[in-house]
């Protein structure tokens, strides 16, 4: 079996580890690294997973899956540049890095593939987006997409698109809770019980979700059988397209769109 380490097991590191293991890989096939000894102990605890050195990391595992902070990179790519060589496989989850970065730092011919995950994967339904480096091989992608496919969807991008699915999937599940939060607003401005608002919308969104999924109808179709003439959710939307929620929302994603860009920016091959 395959040896995983997750290089910085904060919020994604965590989510991809426990999908893996939630998808039946064994705790003795992953390992993670984190700075920070509470929380090494914690995770450990939680799911008997060993957290080790990176060097160890880069010793013991197949695969290394690099999810720290773009702004913590150097450091990671400092600690795997003597030990990494081209028989492990680096996954970077990084907002913004491109694979160039890796490849210039670690030593020649080492694979990359960049990936943009999102948190469901903690219930196996990930949205993962793969773009393999100058030296990833078809069997490298594979085996990225058998890890990723064990904890949800994975396509393949090009690299060039990544900081456009980064905007709309890596963020996008905090949109939707974003919506969720606001909708549930509106049920006790509306006066009821919190418990109640949050029941009737979250199960509303699970069976939206499904219907996305499972009919394969464009949403403009499943809105348009919401919306009975003369009735209550035409007025809803006519609140929704006064306030500009769809120039917000492209607006919104076109930002997280150049906060990806800028975040690669200081390791953009040009620099
Ligand atoms: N959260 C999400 O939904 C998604 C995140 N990503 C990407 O995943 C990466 C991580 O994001 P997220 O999980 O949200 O961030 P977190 O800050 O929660 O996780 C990063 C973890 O890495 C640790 N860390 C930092 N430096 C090192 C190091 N040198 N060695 C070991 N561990 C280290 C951090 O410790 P400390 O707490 O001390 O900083 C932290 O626990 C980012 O690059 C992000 O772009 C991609 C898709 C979705
Ligand atoms: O907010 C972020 O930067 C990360 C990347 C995508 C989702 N979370």
């Amino acid at each position: 079996m395959t040896t995983i380490a997750v290089l910085g097991a904060g919020k994604i590191g965590e989510a991809l580890l426990s999908g893996l293991l939630n998808s039946g890989r064994g705790a003795g096939d992953l390992l993670f690294t984190e700075r920070h000894p509470d929380r090494s102990a914690e995770l450990t605890a939680r799911y008997g997973i060993a957290g080790v050195e990176p060097a160890e990391a880069a010793k013991r595992a197949d695969v290394l899956v690099v999810a720290v902070k773009p702004q913590d990179i150097e450091p990671v790519l400092t600690e795997l540049a003597p030990v990494v060589g081209p028989e492990t496989l680096i996954v970077s989850l990084c907002a913004g890095l491109p694979t160039s970065l890796y490849e210039r730092r670690l030593a020649e011919g080492v694979p990359v593939v960049r990936v943009m995950p999102n948190t469901p994967m903690v219930v196996g339904e990930a949205m993962s987006a793969i773009s393999p480096g100058s030296h990833a091989t078809p069997a490298h992608l594979a085996l990225v997409r058998e890890m990723l496919s064990s904890v949800g969807e994975v396509i393949e991008v090009p690299e060039s698109q990544q900081d456009a699915v980064t905007a709309l999937s890596g963020s996008g599940p905090a949109y939707f809770f974003f919506l969720v939060e606001a909708m549930i607003d509106a049920g006790i401005l509306l006066g009821l019980p919190r418990a109640v608002a949050e029941k009737l919308i979250i199960q509303s969104a699970v069976g939206a979700a499904k219907m996305l999924a499972e009919t394969a109808e464009h949403p403009v179709i499943l809105r348009e059988a919401v919306t009975s003439p003369a009735g209550t959710t035409i007025n809803a939307i006519r609140e929704l397209e006064k306030h500009g929620v769809r120039a917000a929302l492209l607006a919104a994603i076109e930002a997280a769109r150049d906060r990806s860009v800028e975040l690669g920016k200081p390791h953009d091959s040009a620099s």
